[in-house]
């Protein structure tokens, strides 16, 4: 075997990555992985002094929180880390479809993570987007990112002292959770856009961080970004190779690029015993055909990249073989979401267009229950062949009313250049989003058909008012939605109930469907249009959404049932 036969004759303990990574790959990648993060820090120079910058206050408030938590899960930052990693790895692998020279300077796209353990040191290299100067100043001194800035916000609103502590678990702090394990970070990064490679540096308890340029040649990178951690004191252990794997293994079962890390290995082989021989033995020998020679078998220690992830994304798993449990992580992971959904739908379609497709309900809303209209929810994935596309398409394949869904879509059907124009022309999207259009509502359908009535109580409670749009906005599901629809009633003013329950409650020669809009069941009750109905053991709806009217008025009617407004029709 050529693969790094010399490697193995020689003791390799601390053999250079980089030597077997291009001869595996058979090409010159440069010194991506030349040093460890350990044999530069002892050997070369100081490090040029870099120019200093403040962090913004908000940086600082959460780096003093990270730095000084109580947090026990420190663990958690690894799975930050490759999550960015792979964050930049998507982005690179997006603009390389329309700028193919971005790609040309390193062709594999992977993650890489050496630990070395005497020295309490973790690196960890995509070969990603990158960052430019600007970038970095952009993105490590201030916040203006989705995680972070949720976990900030939550803190705001939470006033009990030692929330954070959970909350750092629950949201998710990026990039700085390094800082739960570190005293410093060396962030070196190369854009494909910028010929220089910077260097950012931080340390723990700074208020502030240097970045200059990258002047070691033998820290190159040809594109991406390398996060050294020198880590702290009781959290070396972290550089432990085989801590590091299970990690890896444990929160990065939905990344979808290859996660190398670097491991110690051994193969048996058997050496020559240059023991003296017994008298027997020698006896022995030359009665044979005479020197055949003693042989031992031992273990041969090297290091070498392992492969520690699965790669192959959940959606094109088979539905049979996946369980909840995965479908459930697999949600708070991609939307970076602490709760459990309330329902998920894996699907297939296949025919004239062909995608995958996972859906979610989330346990709550996001933006708020008087918030329907925020078109920018990225809360549908569009993958094509697997290539992460965007997450600003919701509106192209959902309709507005159902944005509250979350999930990824997969085509092979569209272009992978593809554009919100092209995306609106197409007749491919106009399928797909039919087509998820039914599932969400099998889905919701499915909610509502739980044996938990809780379960659709706390989906109406979120989403109720989506639904409610949805009777203004989209004719074509009338049939889908109506049944979904809850209201209070002059027989069921706790608990609301379906126009299902209202029809099978109707009176033998009941023609029409009575409801009242009013603000409170307490004043519907009241009204005066009432007394007759109940005299009369006559079931009506309390409208008292003022929503619920106009999404009434819109349907129309329910099973061949008009909707009649008691206080305005002359009722016989
Ligand atoms: N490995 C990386 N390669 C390129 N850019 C990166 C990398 N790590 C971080 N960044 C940049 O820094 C920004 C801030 O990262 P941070 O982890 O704090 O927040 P985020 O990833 O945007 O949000 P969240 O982690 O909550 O999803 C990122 O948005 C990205 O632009």
């Amino acid at each position: 075997m050529v693969l790094g036969s010399n490697l193995r004759e020689t003791d390799t303990k601390k053999a250079d990555p980089s030597a077997q990574l291009n001869l595996k790959n058979g090409l010159f990648l440069g010194n991506r992985y030349e040093s460890t993060a350990a044999q530069s820090d002892a050997s070369s120079p100081p490090p040029p002094v870099g120019e200093k910058y403040e962090y913004q206050a908000e940086v600082s408030r959460l780096m003093d929180l990270i730095v000084n938590s109580l947090y026990s899960n420190k663990e958690v930052f690894l799975r930050e880390l490759i999550s960015n990693a792979s964050d930049a790895l998507d982005k690179l692998r997006f603009l390389g479809v329309t700028e193919p020279e971005l790609l040309k300077d390193a062709v594999d796209l992977d993650i890489r993570i050496q630990t070395d353990k005497d020295n309490g040191i973790v690196t960890i290299t995509d070969s990603g987007i990158g960052m430019t100067r600007q970038e970095l100043i952009d993105c490590l001194g201030t916040i203006a990112q989705s995680g972070t800035a949720k976990f900030l916000k939550a803190l705001k609103d939470s006033k009990d002292a030692g929330a954070d502590n959970n909350l750092i678990g629950q949201f998710g702090v990026g990039f700085y959770s390094s800082f739960l394990v570190s005293d410093r970070v060396v962030v070196s990064t190369k854009s494909p856009k910028s010929d220089t490679q910077y260097v950012w540096e931080g340390e723990a308890n700074a208020s502030s961080y240097t970045i200059r340029e990258e002047t070691d040649p033998e820290k190159l990178i040809p594109r991406g970004t390398r996060l050294t951690l020198y880590l702290k004191h009781d959290d070396k252990g972290f550089a432990n190779p085989e801590r590091i794997q299970k990690l890896v293994k444990n929160y990065s079962q939905f990344v979808s690029f290859p996660i190398y890390t670097w491991q110690e290995k051994g193969y048996t082989k058997e050496v020559e015993v240059d023991e003296e021989p017994t008298e027997a033995q020698k006896d022995e020998q030359d009665d044979k055909t005479n020197k055949k020679k003693k042989t031992k078998t031992v273990v041969e220690r090297y290091w070498d990249w392992e492969l520690t992830n699965e790669t192959q994304p959940l959606w094109l798993r088979n539905p049979k073989e996946v369980s909840t449990e995965e479908y459930n992580e697999f949600y708070k992971k991609t939307f970076n979401e602490y709760l459990e959904p309330l329902a998920s739908s894996h699907f297939t379609t296949e025919g004239e267009v062909e995608f995958r497709s996972v859906l979610y309900v989330p346990a709550v809303s996001p933006t708020g229950k008087d918030d329907i209209v925020n078109p920018k929810t990225k809360n549908i994935r569009l993958y094509v062949k697997r290539v992460f596309i965007s997450d600003d398409f919701d509106g192209e394949l959902f309709p507005r009313y159902l944005s509250f869904v979350k999930g990824v879509v997969d085509s092979n059907d569209l272009p992978l250049n593809v554009s919100r124009e092209i995306l609106q022309e197409s007749r491919i999207v106009r399928i797909m989003r039919k087509r998820l259009v039914r599932k969400a509502f099998d889905m919701i359908l499915g909610i509502s058909m739980s044996e938990n009535r809780e379960d659709y109580e706390k989906f109406w409670e979120n989403f109720g008012k989506y639904l409610k749009l949805g009777c203004i906005e989209d004719r074509e599901n009338h049939k889908r939605i109506a049944p979904l629809l809850r209201f209070f009633s002059s027989q069921s003013e706790e608990e609301m109930i379906s126009l299902d329950e209202y029809v099978e409650n109707m009176k033998p020669d009941q023609k029409d469907i009575y409801y009242i809009a009013s603000d409170s069941v307490t004043s519907a009750k009241n009204t005066p249009f009432l007394e007759k109905l109940i005299e009369k053991d006559l079931e009506v709806l309390f409208l008292v959404d003022p929503i619920d009217e106009v999404a009434v008025q819109n349907l129309k009617s329910y099973k061949e049932k008009n909707f009649v407004d008691i206080s305005k029709e002359d009722l016989d």
